[in-house]
């Protein structure tokens, strides 16, 4: 909820608490009289004692009194002056869940693309009039030429590369981008002049969005701003949730915090967005039903990414409980028989537990016989931190709280 004192800098901004007469209009010099025409203005809130007493102590930089803030808060309420900005979009998963996929509406009149969200990264990227014509394979374009709102971004450029080895890169335009009936002006909307063949591969991806802290952002020479830093003022609160779902649709939320959306209550823990992701510690893990292994596991909340990378320590002692399960060269990870019934696996976040259901970590089949499986969890060797994918945030409702200082919050569901 933004503070009084902010909601009435805005309303003062907007000259809602100047006088109902304002906007004098300069009158015409007659021989030594002026005369002064006063005009309505339009967008006074009304005549609101406590709004008139508060101009005063904004105008001269003096502290709101507690009980003037108070009736400020209240007046504001009864006015519905209080409300901000709110977005709800589905998160709809694609094959075997590797990757989920959202509307975007871009450009005015609105072009609909289908991006992935992406709390790894930091750019909102998309398949444009500008991609080769070559690799674009049934993608959805954005077009900026046919957008009345879209501006070319002068010399800026981007180019960024992902965990599984994928790219993309392009020149940068600035267009509104609405998600769940949020609008923000002026969002970056990075277009695409290369692409790698994972994304040329992938039909009914059409771009990514980034989540993650503006401070990775790649564009040069001047980085820009998350569509979620650009939503921040308007938001009611500074947060998104991810609510993702085994095999089925899930959500994103803007700005406000779903309490039916999970069970118990939300545990928070501290994030260091020192390297511009959302990186935490839990401090143990379980397999099945066994009792929690105090080793700490440090890595980031992306969902961008599939699965579930831990350390290879924590790797070894979940499949050591599969019989059959094995390390195969040839997937460079671990399978096992996809008839296996697999143990669950816990990970402890602050005082609380998420456990991801043994079912959610079967992938995918490695063959078209599919008789051998490809494990959720796998080693996040060489990475030089763990990776919370999709495996391990599909069990939980995520809270991605970007006030001053940021922090994730998890609960069951
Ligand atoms: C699957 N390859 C193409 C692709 C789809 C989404 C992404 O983006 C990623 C990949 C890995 C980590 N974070 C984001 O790449």
């Amino acid at each position: 909820m933004p503070s009084t004192a902010f909601l009435l800098a805005g309303l003062a901004a907007t000259g809602a608490l100047a006088s109902p007469l304002a906007h004098p209009r300069v009158g015409t010099a007659v021989g030594q009289s002026l005369s002064v025409e006063q005009v309505r203005n339009a967008q006074f809130a009304g005549r609101h004692g406590p709004f008139a007493l508060a101009k005063a102590y904004i105008k001269y930089g003096a502290p709101v009194p507690g009980d003037l803030s108070a009736a400020v808060a209240r007046l504001l309420q009864e006015l519905g002056l209080d409300k901000r900005a709110t977005g709800s979009v589905v998160a709809t998963p694609a094959q075997y869940d590797a990757e989920y996929l959202s509307p975007v509406s871009i450009g005015t009149p609105a072009q609909t693309l289908m991006l992935d969200f992406d709390t790894g990264s930091s750019d909102l990227w998309v398949f444009s009039s500008e991609t080769p014509k070559s690799s674009v394979q049934g993608q959805t374009v954005y077009n900026p030429s046919k957008s009345s709102t879209a501006k070319k971004l002068s010399g800026a450029t981007w180019k960024i590369s992902y965990g599984d080895g994928s790219s993309s890169s392009g020149s940068v335009y600035t267009d509104k981008v609405t998600i769940g009936g949020l609008s923000v002006s002026n969002v970056a909307v990075e277009s695409a002049q290369k692409v790698s063949r994972e994304f040329t591969a992938e039909a009914d991806l059409d771009g990514l969005l980034g989540l993650a802290f503006s401070s990775i952002n790649t564009v040069q020479p001047t980085q820009q701003k998350t569509f979620f830093d650009m939503a921040k003022p308007s938001l009611d609160s500074a947060v998104f949730t991810a609510d993702l779902k085994y095999g089925k649709a899930g959500k994103y939320n803007f700005g406000y915090i779903d309490d039916s959306a999970y069970n118990g209550s939300l545990t928070y823990t501290a994030v260091d967005s020192s390297n511009g992701w959302w990186m935490f510690t839990s401090p143990g893990y379980a397999v099945g039903s066994g009792t929690l292994d105090s080793t700490s596991i440090t890595g980031i909340a992306d969902t961008g990414t599939t699965l579930l990378l831990v350390p290879s320590s924590v790797v070894t002692t979940y499949y050591k409980q599969i019989r059959n399960a094995r390390y195969d060269s040839s997937q460079a990870g671990y399978v096992f028989p996809c008839s296996t019934s697999l143990p669950s696996f816990t990970y402890a976040v602050g005082n609380s537990q998420i456990v991801i259901p043994g079912k959610y970590i079967n992938f995918a089949p490695v063959d078209s016989a599919g008789s051998s499986c490809f494990g959720g969890i796998q080693s996040d060797e060489g990475i030089g931190f763990s990776i919370f994918g999709d495996v391990a945030l599909k069990a939980a409702f995520v809270v991605f709280d970007g006030s001053q200082s940021p922090r994730l919050g998890f609960a069951s569901k």
